[in-house]
């Protein structure tokens, strides 16, 4: 188990800054999703601790040795680290079980260890029957199994996962999921996954990394990413967050709130400890956090564009009579039968305002 240290990390393709001055901290054994959208720079960002590539700028530590910076690139084979890609990257001549103790055989490991570590590997993700089989006999979620033995039987360190259930169904990618997760306890190593899947990272990680446009915007627990946003991206991204005007903001009494104009009724919703008055501020609320107000709540008048049944709940897409063009969304438990054109009266039962820049 090690920590990784990025400091000022910094990278340009063709001039073009790809990763620009990322600094992140993972804990000894901690599971950290590096979150973004396509093209910001997350297979970079990873490609760089693996040390396929070289820094322009910063340096990078992997328990307390410095692995990269501007002058000096440890080859990836000398940092202890395994690497899970989505195209799994098996070799297709191999067996499984070959495959499994490859690593091993480069090192130098001997055949009766070789094979010892590739059936404990095998048998760690359930694959012990499959040892003699050939990778293209396999399903995906098998083969990605058998990539992740490969990692367990050289027994890293630290693990980089680039986006490693990207090609599996759905059902399969729930499975996998609690797979990584059973794999993590098990391992105890770090673990760097990239993935621009939100509900992926929130379910795996301890902390998620969100990036944009090569830049770390938030490195927080999924919690506190989703309940407390730190700019407008962030707060779009992770669980489907709206954001919109509030104005006339105040200090509440309560610690840690203020009371906000929300479409022209006052509210309370959380804000950062501190927060100033304020003639205007953008404000974080997802589906779950608005309801259908009852008669003897405050809420603000909207009217209904459509009614989705979701199942577990109804979503109603609708809008505030006194901002019309902005989309918004309520999910409703109740059975109370709302049809596009019809008045509602909407509660704010939480809601989050995004510090200023
Ligand atoms: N070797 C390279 N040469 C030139 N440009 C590159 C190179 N590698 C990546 N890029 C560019 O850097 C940017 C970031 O790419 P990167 O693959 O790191 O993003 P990403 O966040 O992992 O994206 P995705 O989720 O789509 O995989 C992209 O604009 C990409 O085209």
């Amino acid at each position: 188990m090690v920590g990784i240290v990025l400091e000022n990390v910094a990278k340009s393709f063709t001039g073009k800054r790809v990763v620009d001055g990322v600094s992140l901290d993972v804990n000894d054994g901690e599971f950290v999703a590096v979150l973004g959208p396509s093209g910001c720079g997350k297979t970079t960002l990873l490609r760089l601790v693996a040390g396929f590539e070289t820094l322009d700028a910063g340096s990078i530590r992997i328990g307390g040795t410095e692995v990269s910076s501007r002058q000096f690139t440890l080859p990836p084979e000398k940092r202890n680290i395994g690497i899970v890609f989505q195209n799994y990257a098996l070799w297709p001549h191999m067996s499984v079980a070959e495959n499994v103790g490859y690593a091993l055989k480069i090192n130098g490991i001997n055949a009766a260890e070789r094979n010892r570590r590739s059936l404990d590997a095998l048998a760690a993700v359930g694959m012990e029957a499959f040892g003699g089989r050939a990778p293209a006999d396999l399903s995906g979620g098998q083969r990605q199994r058998v990539a992740l033995a490969r990692c367990l039987a050289s027994d890293p360190s630290l693990m980089l996962l680039d986006e490693p259930l990207a090609n599996l169904d759905v059902h399969l990618r729930a499975s996998m999921e609690k797979e990584f997760l059973e794999f993590h306890r098990r391992t105890g190593a770090s673990m760097i996954y990239i993935t621009h899947d939100q509900s992926e990272a929130m379910a795996l990680a301890d902390r998620i990394a969100v990036m944009d446009a090569g830049r770390l915007v938030q490195f927080a627990a999924p919690r506190a990413l989703y309940r407390e946003p730190q700019n407008e991206m962030v707060a779009r991204f992770i669980g489907g967050g709206m954001v919109f005007p509030a104005r006339n903001v105040e200090p509440a009494a309560r610690p840690g709130h203020a009371i906000v104009e929300i479409f022209g009724t006052r509210h309370q919703v959380r804000a950062k400890p501190g927060q100033q008055q304020a003639p205007d501020a953008k404000l974080c609320i997802h589906p779950g956090e608005f309801g259908l107000a009852g008669t003897e709540d405050d809420g603000f008048s909207a009217t209904v564009e459509r009614v989705i049944y979701r199942g577990s709940h109804n979503q109603i897409d609708f809008h505030a009579d006194a901002m019309p063009d902005i989309p918004l969304t309520l999910h409703s438990y109740d059975e109370q039968p709302l049809s596009p054109g019809s008045s509602i009266s909407v509660r704010v039962n939480d809601g989050w305002v995004i510090p200023a820049a």
